[in-house]
């Protein structure tokens, strides 16, 4: 699957979301490395605080079933690029600082990082060995 068929699963992942608080909407679609694809749009709450991303449902679900290795996620938010909050980066770079991370434009420009670009130094599971 390529990163515009990923976006395309991404936006409509978005049509799912739950955002009546924020009314932004967010789709994410996270590849594995063996091709399965994972879903997830974002979950809101009226205590705020237990809102969860886009990024995050689709890697939690993912993780749920069973799948550790990631390929590339694609995120589909607002008008311009959305790119993922700070706690889905570490979220992201925990699994694969490679992970490719692909974020588009309503006119259909897309831009692509690796996870680790967007949390340069983090902290991650070799800090704990
Ligand atoms: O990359 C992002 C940025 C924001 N949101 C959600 C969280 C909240 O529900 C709403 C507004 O911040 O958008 C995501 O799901 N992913
Ligand atoms: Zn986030």
């Amino acid at each position: 699957m390529d990163k515009r068929e990923l976006m395309i699963v991404a936006e409509k992942a978005k049509e799912m979301a739950y955002a009546p608080y924020s009314n932004f909407k967010v789709g994410a679609a996270l590849l594995a490395k063996d091709g399965v694809v994972f879903t997830g749009c974002n979950v809101e709450n009226a205590s705020y605080g237990a809102t969860c991303c886009a990024e995050r449902v689709a890697i939690f679900k993912a993780v749920s079933d069973g799948y550790k290795d990631f390929e590339a996620i694609a995120i589909s938010g607002g008008k311009k690029f959305t790119y993922p909050c700070g706690i889905c980066r570490q979220v992201l770079v925990e699994f694969n600082p490679d992970m490719r991370v692909i974020i588009g434009e309503s006119n259909g420009e897309l831009k692509e990082y690796k996870a680790s670009e967007l949390l340069p130094e983090f902290f991650g599971p070799k800090e704990l060995k």
